[in-house]
């Protein structure tokens, strides 16, 4: 079922510190508030700095799947953000985690339908994986009595954004969902479409989720934003109450909703989907964050 936007009216931040003031936690969307694929969004690392200036924790939490938090914690590192990886949950590490969550066999595998960072996730979890970026280049020749076969331990198909998607994964996971007994579809997202570039929106997980949702009718198992999932994870990781936490995001059907599904704050940035780019000079004062804030036309879900 595609998530519902969220339902509370919003309202225009009026009093960024108050807000500030009445959560511990903030936990960022990264793919249009942290940044726009590999372009830094301006003002972001005066924000976290005042953030932690205020003791205040950061989590990030991502529904791209193509890496895994290592490869995140670099990312960031690349642009000049010193973030422990810690810090990050990427959907690629939560489909892991819930495969644990679940005691998922080891002697089972995983069909992956994504990329390296969701391989790299189940090898540090210590489960069998197959496919992923190499069956990107398998052609498929529907000359008269071909048959596919596929593994018969597959218990899992995970399936995420992956760029180099192709019918032969669309069939191979088809035939594992459909014919091994019990064989978990999981999405790490279904995201419709994201920055995977800065230059312009691109085709998200839930198309690839949506061609195998296609072809077996059965609806998956979501992992990432706004299952909460990782919600749950981290708060009790970091042993936080959720209502001290506010979800910061720039989609209502997965950071809002996720937000509100968690019982946390919620407060919406428009320097995603829509673009209202601020500036936040580096001797920001919590009074600038704030109007820096509303002048962003931040709206704030309660
Ligand atoms: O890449 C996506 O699909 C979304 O990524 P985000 O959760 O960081 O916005
Ligand atoms: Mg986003």
């Amino acid at each position: 079922m595609a998530a519902a936007a969220a339902a509370v009216p919003a309202a225009k931040l009026e009093d960024a510190e108050a807000l500030i003031d009445s959560v511990e936690t903030f936990i960022f969307d990264c793919d249009g508030v942290i940044w726009k694929g590999d372009k830094l969004i301006d003002g972001v690392p005066e924000t976290l700095d005042l953030l932690r200036s205020k003791g205040k924790r950061l989590v990030f939490v991502t529904n791209n799947s193509t890496k895994s938090r290592k490869q995140y914690g670099k990312k960031f590192e690349t642009l000049g953000l010193s973030v422990n990886e810690e810090e990050i949950f990427a959907s690629s590490f939560a489909a892991a985690a819930y495969l644990q969550s679940i005691d998922f066999p080891k002697d089972k595998k995983v069909y992956v339908i994504g990329e390296e960072g969701i391989l790299k996730e189940l090898e540090l979890a210590g489960f069998q994986y197959l496919g992923g970026p190499t069956d990107g280049d398998k052609k498929i020749e529907l000359k008269p009595g071909f048959y596919m076969e596929h593994d018969k331990d597959v218990g899992a198909v995970v399936v995420g954004f992956d760029r180099y998607f192709n019918y032969y994964k669309v069939q191979y996971g088809t035939l594992c969902i459909r014919e091994n007994p019990g064989c978990l579809f999981i999405a790490t997202n279904r995201d419709a479409v994201t920055h995977l570039t800065d230059a312009q929106e691109w085709a998200g997980g839930g198309s690839m989720v949506g061609a195998v949702l296609g072809s077996t009718k059965q609806e998956p198992l979501v992992v990432g934003k706004p299952s909460t999932f990782m919600m749950d994870y981290l708060a009790k990781k970091f042993g936080i109450t959720t209502s001290q936490i506010c979800m910061v995001g720039d989609r209502l059907d997965t950071d809002v909703l996720f937000g509100q599904n968690g019982g946390c704050k919620t407060l919406l940035v428009l320097s995603g989907i829509l673009i209202i780019p601020f500036t936040l000079n580096s001797s920001a004062s919590s009074a600038e964050f704030a109007s820096a804030l509303t002048l962003a036309g931040c709206l704030l879900q309660v």
